[in-house]
């Protein structure tokens, strides 16, 4: 068995993030949430997302200033989110990580996503 790359660099976290959206993307729950409710160009999209990444696990300063509870905020406002969809989510990133990655940083993301979310689905859901 070859043992798997830790995430721990720009590059893991963006194949971390193409594998993640492949996912999310095709996904009949998910897809429309990003495609229809938010609109997102992918193009935009998923370089945001990196430098959110980058920011929380690698400390890069300044790469992600935007407030994404607010974005979360918008988004549901256009079309509810669900508990389902916390859920969804939470599995395909899950499940991304450990088919890609493995090691210290990897499991802090697995944490992080894991708080995060919890405070998200707070914050929308009560
Ligand atoms: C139900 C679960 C979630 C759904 C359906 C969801 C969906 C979305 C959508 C549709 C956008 C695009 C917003 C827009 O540009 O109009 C977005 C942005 C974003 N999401 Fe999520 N999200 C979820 C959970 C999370 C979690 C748990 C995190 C972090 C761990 C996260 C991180 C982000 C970030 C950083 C952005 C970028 C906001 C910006 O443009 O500055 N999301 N999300």
């Amino acid at each position: 068995m070859t043992s798997k790359p830790d995430l721990d660099s720009p590059e893991a976290i963006h194949a971390l993030v193409e594998g993640f959206y492949e996912r999310l993307l095709n996904d009949p729950l998910m897809r429309p949430v990003f495609m229809e409710t938010a609109g997102i160009r992918i193009e935009d999209h998923l370089p945001t997302i990196e430098a959110y990444w980058r920011k929380m696990l690698l400390g890069e300063k300044g790469c992600y200033t935007r407030n994404m509870v607010a974005k979360h905020e918008a988004v549901h406002a256009k079309g509810p989110l669900r508990p389902e969809h916390f859920e969804r989510w939470s599995e395909h990133f899950h499940q991304t990580l450990d088919e890609l990655f493995s090691g210290p940083m990897t499991d802090r993301a697995h944490l992080l996503a894991d708080r995060i979310l919890v405070n998200l689905q707070r914050r929308l859901l009560g």
